[in-house]
């Protein structure tokens, strides 16, 4: 308990998995938390001042899954191992513990193993820091399953928005911080949790002197040029990973510096509303990624989505990108050659971090020398077709083994050495394969041996002794042991017997023995065994430290194997979507013919139904297009569909990816901003309004000349005249103040006269038809304003009780005939039409059978108890037989 209570106190917030024989047990109020979160059973063991000790455990070979449940649910794991076997710790003392230290703490964004990590998804953990006047901000941002370090300097107000752009497991941020603005915003922002450090961890010091140690390195101008803010925003990080790995080295490739300015931006707001990475309910099926994503390796999943979370801003980086797409669409031979040989290829890139990290295993060697050997052949069979566009040419240069022969032999004997289903973990053994190593071979032979030597001496004592049923067996705790039913027993504890089998346990069924023989013999098989161990763990030591040596190399194969993915992906997904190669223009114009929105059509096509394509051109120089379209048409008739598809078209193109469209030309943009639909953030203590109000005016005051912006139904929080009002100056601004290329989808008719006034805006509105009482909706964008909402048909096919939606109808027509009877709605909305005024007030209708029709118009039958259906027959039958 003393050395459990002083390993705790090193973590006192984390729950302490602590390591006994083949269990981690956890003890106090860590076995509580993990008893009710893991469903196992709480006991308890011992006393401590007075009071039985909760407990509860885990088995070390399932501890995996414990551990995902735990991180799941928010908890933090401190991995508590022996350090030293019980034997060791004898020599010391007969009464000595064996040692036990933290190995490493287990956090959602420090996870490397397999199976608690998502595949296709990239694990970001990432710092942010301020300067000391708060003008300045930085992000540090690493992932340690994959080695990626990334470094920038960020606009405090921005902060959020680029931090959104890396796929979150955990942000780490200094306490002393929590109460600035830039922080309080981009904590609340993340959907990761958030882990707050001390202040101290976020010092240019130690920043600076952690990226020295991490590097080895005595100056880090070697690394780049970093601000005392950066260094800070790196020092949290540093401290953070260093922590978790409990003192173990830390192992990043050296920071990347990408530069905010040179991305696509979108803020957290857009991203979600466009559900690029994820839908509305949180899962990736749904989002533009999870229909567009047709990636066959890991890697190349993860790229993806790096891509379209930060499209980019360089032309010539997204040309490259979509030649190297075009070149697969032009050739589906090799497209399908390639992907069949990139879906033999495992994670490379974590395999290798794994190693590095000191947590890998045979397995993770086989993976590296699968995916070297699978993309090598991959990328030869692209260069036998020819030239090559730039990007898949650099890939396959560095996928091509001939041209690195270390990487070249490690590839192949890795793939000699290791059987071809090998343990996970390296301890576990039996994993070099029969003829890589002599040694290994003669010691297995020895083992191999000694089994048949036991088999013969059970065999002889059988025969000597006359009992057939005796056996040589092994258990824990006896070693090898003769085993004989209990009939038999004492005939072997008498002599002349006795003297070669010494008595060990008996049992209710069987008596057990050893002989010196055996005990010989089990000696010999022990140290063969120790000896295989050592030998395995020895050459996998070997190998492991081959691919640290190479770890640059493999990261470049990594990064290769996922180029060529990605490209190879986009061109499946464009030939099975029917996409096509936007041409990226610099001037802020926008042309597309028959563009679609991916998500929704795939939705579409599931149920069979297909989806209506249409055209948008808009020119932020207002020359030859509209800068700004208003959007009118009916509810449900597809206005926030067009919107969006536009904005997708705008992320796609400049991610490099292929647009679902008959042709379209992109200008580059170095914003898109989206507000569409309305949501409370309740959590955040914000209505409904006050969100739109914050979204709004976050567009309207960083919208530059160059942006892309949809809006829908701005105002529509509030009541209509203000309402009203905020769209109206929200679309002048807009329009003359950001001159960006805008689409604004709106209800009120009253706006569809700024197109008159406005030189660069007009009108569109999506077609709907009555057709024999029921609405069809056509889903064409056609130029002018629409001519009316029918809100109210929407509502009746929505299902609304027929009692209102005819309540509705009746009001409406009022309003329409005369508008200033909005101001006395109220009055005449509490003095509510009696059915008999209804019916009056129809007028349409005249004699016995009209009034018994119009009478059955208003009923709702599901909703009448059966006493009002018994009044509504004498009602009927009253007004059948009624004079007229
Ligand atoms: N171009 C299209 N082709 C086929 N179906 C479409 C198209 N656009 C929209 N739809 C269908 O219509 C539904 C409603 O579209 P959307 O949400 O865009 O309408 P809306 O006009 O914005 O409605 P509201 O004004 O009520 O918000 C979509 O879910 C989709 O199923």
């Amino acid at each position: 308990m003393a050395q459990y209570l002083s390993i705790k106190k090193q973590q006192p917030d984390a729950l302490l998995f602590f390591r006994m024989g083949d269990f981690y047990e956890l003890f106090f109020d860590d076995a509580v938390q993990a008893a009710r979160v893991l469903d196992i059973t709480l006991t308890s063991r011992g006393e401590h001042e007075g009071k039985p000790i909760p407990m509860a455990g885990v088995p070390y070979h399932a501890a995996e899954g414990y551990l995902a449940r735990l991180i799941k649910a928010g908890c933090r794991v401190a991995v508590c191992e022996q350090t030293e076997s019980p034997a060791e710790a004898k020599k010391r003392g007969s009464k000595a513990i064996v040692n036990r230290e933290i190995v490493r703490i287990v956090t959602p964004g420090t996870l490397t193993e397999e199976a608690l990590l998502p595949a296709r998804q990239g694990q970001a953990l990432a710092a942010i820091a301020l300067g000391a006047g708060g003008a300045e901000g930085a992000i540090a941002v690493c992932d340690v399953s994959t080695g990626t370090f990334d470094v920038a300097a960020v606009d405090p107000a921005a902060l959020a928005d680029v931090l959104m752009a890396w796929p979150l497991s955990e942000l780490l941020a200094a306490d002393a911080d929590s109460g600035k603005p830039p922080i309080i915003s981009a904590t609340a922002a993340s959907a990761a949790p958030v882990t707050w450090r001390p202040a101290r961890a976020a010092t240019h010091k130690t920043g600076e002197a952690l990226l020295k140690e991490a590097f080895d390195i005595a100056a880090i101008d070697a690394l780049g040029d970093f601000s005392r803010t950066e260094l800070s925003a790196i020092g949290l990080l540093l401290d953070y990973v260093k922590l978790t790995q409990a003192g173990s080295e830390i192992r990043l490739d050296p920071p990347r510096r990408p530069d905010p300015s040179g991305h696509l931006s979108i803020d957290p707001a857009t991203r979600a509303s466009l559900e690029i990475d994820r839908a509305m309910n949180g899962g990736r099926d749904g989002s533009l990624l999870g229909t567009i994503d047709r990636t066959v390796t890991a890697p190349g999943a993860r790229l993806l989505a790096a891509r379209l979370a930060r499209p980019s801003l360089d032309k010539t980086e997204i040309e490259s990108r979509l030649d190297a797409a075009a070149w697969f669409v032009d050739d589906t031979t090799a497209l399908e050659d390639l992907r069949a040989r990139l879906r033999q290829a495992p994670d490379l890139e974590r395999a290798r971090t794994r190693l590095n990290l000191g947590r890998g295993g045979p397995r993770d060697l086989l993976a590296i020398a699968n995916a070297l050997r699978a993309a090598s052949e991959g990328g030869g069979l692209l260069r036998q077709a020819g030239a090559l566009p730039e990007q898949i040419e650099r890939a396959c240069h560095q996928l091509d083994l001939s041209g690195q022969p270390d990487l070249a032999a490690l590839a192949d004997d890795m793939a000699r050495a290791i059987t071809e289903s090998p343990p996970t973990l390296a301890r576990d053994g039996g994993f070099v394969a029969t003829g890589w190593d002599p040694a290994l071979d003669e010691v297995r032979a020895l083992r191999e041996d000694s089994r048949k030597i036991i088999a013969e001496m059970q065999a002889r004592y059988a025969s000597e002794t006359g009992i057939s049923a005796l056996k040589v067996k092994f258990n824990n705790v006896l070693g090898y042991f003769v085993d004989v039913p209990a009939r038999h027993g004492d005939t072997l504890m008498a002599p002349p017997w006795s003297e070669t089998f010494i008595h060990r346990q008996t049992l209710a069924g069987n008596v057990r023995f050893s002989t010196s023989e055996l005990a010989e013999l089990a000696g010999r098989i022990s140290r063969a065994e120790e000896e295989t161990k050592a030998r395995e763990l020895a050459i996998f030591e070997d190998l492991s430290a081959r691919v640290s040596a190479a770890s640059r190399a493999l990261s470049a194969s990594a990064e290769a194997i996922a180029c060529l993915d990605v490209a190879a992906a986009t061109g499946a997904w464009a030939l099975e979507a029917d996409a096509v190669r936007p041409r990226i223009d610099v001037d802020p114009v926008f042309e597309a013919d028959a563009l679609r929105h991916p998500v929704v059509e795939a939705a579409l096509k599931k149920d069979g139904q297909g989806f209506t394509a249409n055209a948008l051109t808009l020119d932020a120089g207002g020359e030859d297009a509209p800068r700004l379209l208003l959007v009118t048409g009916p509810n449900m008739a597809g206005k926030s569909t067009y919107l969006r598809q536009a904005a997708l078209a705008v992320i796609l193109a400049q991610a490099g990816l292929f647009v679902p469209a008959r042709s379209i030309r992109v200008g580059l943009a170095d914003r898109v901003f989206s507000r569409v639909g309305a949501s409370d953030d309740l959590a955040r203590g914000r209505s409904t309004f006050m969100v739109e109000m914050v979204e709004t005016a976050a567009i309207l005051t960083q919208a530059t000349g160059r942006s892309f912006v949809i809006l829908d139904e701005v105002g529509r929080g509030t009541s209509t005249w203000d309402g009203l009002a905020i769209a109206w100056a929200a679309v002048e601004h807009l329009h003359s103040t950001n001159g960006c290329r805008a689409l604004f989808a709106t209800h009120y008719h009253e706006l569809t006269g700024l197109a008159d006034d406005l030189s660069g805006a007009a009108n569109a509105s999506l077609r709907a038809r009555e057709w024999k009482n029921d609405l069809v909706f056509l889903h064409e964008v056609q130029p002018g304003p629409a001519d009316r909402s029918y809100g109210v048909q929407v509502a009746r096919l929505a299902g609304l009780p027929k009692k209102a939606v005819s309540r509705a109808a009746q009001i409406l027509k009022r309003l329409e005939t005369d508008p200033s009877s909005a101001e006395t709605l109220p009055l005449f909305a509490s003095a509510p039409l009696t059915v008999e005024e209804d019916v009056e007030d129809s007028g349409g209708h005249s004699g016995a059978g009209d009034r018994v029709v119009t009478l059955l118009d208003t009923v709702d039958p599901d909703s009448l108890t059966p006493r009002e259906a018994l009044d509504l027959v004498y009602r009927l039958k009253d007004e059948a037989q009624r004079d007229d």
